[in-house]
C-alpha cells in the first residue's frame, strides 16, 4: 500500500485504533526485557501461549531508546480486523509508529488512571472525615463541602458549591484568609437555613502554593458538638485520663472536674487540703492533662528544704557563687520547669524573703541564677499546694498578700477522706491490688468486719494513712481477705470512739465492744468447734460463756 496525502489521515486513524485495541485488551500485551527476554509484565498466564500465539512484536521505544519488546497476541485472529492486520503485517516501517502510539497511550492510561485513583481516594477521605470541611478557591467560591459540614451547618451541598463563602458565613473575616493569608480559629458563627438557625464554630486557613494563596479550607463544628466534647472532659475523665487517681464521691469528682477544666490554661492553681489528700497527685494530673505535658513537671517541697538552700534550689547558681557551689553551676527548679509546670508544695512554709523573689518570677517570668548576670526567661505554670490556712498567715504577716493573690487564681479544695467515705473501700481495694502484686500475696479483698472498721474510721492521715494501713495488713495477713485483726490502729480508735461518741450508756458500750471482740476472734480462729475453743481461750472465757454470748449478740455460729 502506498502512502498518499489522501490516505495518510486514514492510516493515522487506523494506527490509533490499533493502539487503542491493544490497550483495551490488556491481557494481550506483554513487555519483556530487551536483553534476556525475561518477562517484566504480562496479563496472560501461561508462557507457552505467549510464544505460540505471537503474531506482532515491536521494539518498545521510549525517548529514542529501545527499552523492551512489545508483544501483541492476536489470539484466533479476533482482535484485529483484516485491514488492521494487513497494516500491521505489511508495513514494517510503521511498526515503530504503532509502538510509539501504544506506549504513549499506555503512559496516558497509567497517568490518568493514577490521577483518577488519587482523586477518588481524596474525595472518599474528604467525604468520610468526621469533621465538617469546606474548601474554596482563590475568589472564595466554594469548591467542596463534605457531609459532616452539611450536617453541622444545615446547608445543602447543591446550594453552597459555587457560591461565595463570605456570603454564606456572613459577618466573618473569612475574606482576610484569602487577602492576607490569616488563619483564624474557632469563630462562633450563625448559619441561617430553612430549617432554622445553627450555631457553628469555624476555623479557616489559607491554602498556599509557595507564597501564593490558592484558596482556603475551613473546618466546621456544630456548637452543640463542641459543648459535648467539653462536657465529656468535665464529666467523664475518670476512666481514661486518671488511672492513678481514685475517687467516685461527689466531693472528689467536683474537685477533679475543676482541675481538668483548668488544665489547659496557664493560670496559677492552688491546691488546698489536709495532708495526704492527694494534692501532689492532683498537680501531676493537671500537668499531664495540659498542653505542657511533654515538658517537665518539677516538684519542690518548700517545707522539706532548709530555707538557706531553698533559694539555690529554686533559682540555681553559677560556678563560684558561694563556697561549695558546683564547678559548672546548677540550674534551678524554675529553669528545669521551663515550658512545663512547677509544683510548689507546702508553699505556706516559704520564707518571707524568698516570697518576694517568687513574686518577681511570676510577674516578670524571668530571674537570675545566684551569682549570675544573665537574665533567664521562663515559661512556667505554677501550681502550689498547702494544708495551712494561708489567709491567717497573710493576716499574721507571714505570707505576702500580693503573692497569695497571684498564686491563688484557681483554688481547688481536696476534701478529707472522712468527707468522702464512699471512696474509702474503693481506695482500699485499689491499694490491695497494688500490694497484692508487690508482695506476691493472694489476698482478694476485705472481710466484712474490716470493711466496717474502715468505713467508720476518721483517717486523720487521709489517703496516705489508708495506703499505709493496707500495706501493713497485707504484710501481716495469711488468709485470703484482710481481717479486722490486721488493722490494729484502726481497731483501737474505732472501739474507743464508738464507746465514747455513740454509746453514752456504759452497758451498751461494753456490749458493743464485747460483740466486736467476739466477732473478730471468730474471724481469726474460724467458726469450727476447734476455732471457737481457741477464740474462747484467747478471749479469756469458757466455751459455754462464748456460746451464751454468741446467742446473746446473735452472732453467726
Ligand atoms: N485519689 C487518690 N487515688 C489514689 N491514690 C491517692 C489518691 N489520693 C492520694 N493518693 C495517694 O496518697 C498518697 C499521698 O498523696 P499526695 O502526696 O499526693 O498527698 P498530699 O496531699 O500532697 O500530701 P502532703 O500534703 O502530705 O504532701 C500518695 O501515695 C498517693 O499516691
Amino acid at each position: 500500500m502506498l502512502f498518499t496525502n489522501k490516505n495518510i489521515v486514514k492510516y493515522c486513524q487506523l494506527i490509533l485504533d490499533i493502539g487503542q485495541k491493544v490497550l483495551s485488551e490488556p491481557y494481550r500485551l506483554a513487555i519483556y526485557e530487551e536483553e534476556d527476554k525475561s518477562l517484566i509484565s504480562a496479563n496472560f498466564i501461561e508462557e507457552n501461549i505467549i510464544f505460540n500465539e505471537i503474531n506482532i512484536s515491536f521494539d518498545l521505544i521510549l525517548n529514542d531508546k529501545v527499552i523492551g519488546k512489545l508483544i501483541i497476541i492476536d489470539e484466533n485472529l479476533k482482535t484485529f480486523n483484516e485491514v488492521e492486520r494487513q497494516i500491521i503485517n505489511d508495513f514494517n516501517n510503521i511498526k515503530e509508529l504503532i509502538s510509539e502510539t501504544v506506549i504513549n497511550l499506555l503512559i496516558d492510561q497509567i497517568l490518568i488512571g493514577q490521577a483518577k485513583e488519587n482523586l477518588n481516594r481524596y474525595k472518599e477521605t474528604f467525604e468520610s472525615l468526621p469533621k465538617g470541611v469546606i474548601t474554596a478557591d482563590q475568589q472564595g467560591i466554594v469548591t467542596m463541602i463534605n457531609t459532616a459540614a452539611e450536617i453541622a451547618t444545615g446547608f445543602e451541598r447543591s446550594k453552597i458549591v459555587g457560591k461565595r463563602i463570605m456570603n454564606i458565613f456572613k459577618g466573618t473575616d473569612l475574606i482576610e484568609v484569602l487577602n492576607k493569608g490569616i488563619t483564624f480559629f474557632r469563630k462562633e458563627i450563625s448559619c441561617n437555613t430553612k430549617k432554622g438557625q445553627r450555631r457553628v464554630l469555624v476555623s479557616a486557613s489559607p491554602i498556599k502554593e509557595g507564597l501564593e494563596i490558592k484558596g482556603m479550607v475551613a473546618t466546621i463544628t456544630a456548637l452543640e458538638d463542641a459543648r459535648k466534647v467539653l462536657d465529656y472532659f468535665a464529666d467523664e475523665p475518670f476512666n481514661n485520663k486518671r488511672p492513678e487517681l481514685i475517687g467516685e464521691s461527689l466531693a472528689f469528682k467536683s474537685a477533679w472536674n475543676k482541675a481538668i477544666k483548668v488544665a489547659c490554661s496557664s493560670s496559677s492553681v492552688m491546691i488546698r487540703g489536709e495532708s495526704g489528700t492527694g494534692k501532689e497527685l492532683f498537680a501531676q494530673a493537671i500537668h499531664k492533662n495540659s498542653m505542657r505535658k511533654d515538658y517537665n513537671f518539677v516538684s519542690i517541697n518548700c517545707a522539706a528544704i532548709p530555707s538557706e538552700l531553698l533559694e539555690s534550689e529554686l533559682f540555681g547558681y553559677e560556678a563560684g557563687a558561694f563556697t561549695g557551689a558546683k564547678k559548672g553551676g546548677k540550674p534551678g527548679k524554675f529553669e528545669l520547669a521551663h515550658k512545663g509546670t512547677i509544683f510548689l508544695d507546702e508553699i505556706g512554709d516559704m520564707p518571707i524573703d524568698l516570697q518576694a523573689k517568687i513574686l518577681k518570677v511570676i510577674q516578670e517570668r524571668s530571674f537570675f541564677r545566684i551569682g549570675g548576670t544573665e537574665e533567664i526567661n521562663v515559661d512556667i505554670r505554677i501550681i502550689s499546694a498547702t494544708n495551712q490556712n494561708l489567709e491567717n498567715l497573710v493576716q499574721e504577716n507571714k505570707f505576702r498578700e500580693d503573692l497569695f493573690f497571684r498564686i491563688n487564681v484557681i483554688p481547688i479544695f481536696l476534701p478529707p477522706l472522712r468527707e468522702r467515705k464512699e471512696d474509702i473501700l474503693l481506695l482500699a481495694n485499689y491499694f490491695i491490688d497494688i500490694y497484692k502484686d508487690k508482695l506476691k500475696k493472694n489476698i482478694t479483698g476485705l472481710s466484712d468486719q474490716a470493711k466496717n472498721l474502715l468505713k467508720n474510721y476518721d483517717f486523720p492521715g487521709n489517703v496516705r494513712e489508708l495506703e499505709n494501713m493496707i500495706e501493713y495488713a497485707m504484710n501481716m495477713e495469711t488468709g485470703e481477705k484482710i481481717t479486722a485483726n490486721n488493722l490494729p490502729f484502726i481497731n483501737n480508735q474505732v472501739r474507743i470512739k464508738r464507746g465514747i461518741t455513740e454509746e453514752f450508756n456504759l452497758d451498751k458500750a461494753v456490749s458493743r465492744v464485747e460483740k466486736d471482740l467476739i466477732e473478730e476472734a471468730l474471724e481469726i480462729f474460724g467458726r469450727s468447734t476447734a476455732g471457737k475453743l481457741d477464740a474462747a481461750k484467747k478471749l479469756g472465757v469458757s466455751k459455754t460463756t462464748l456460746y451464751k454470748k454468741l446467742n446473746k449478740y446473735n452472732i453467726k455460729k
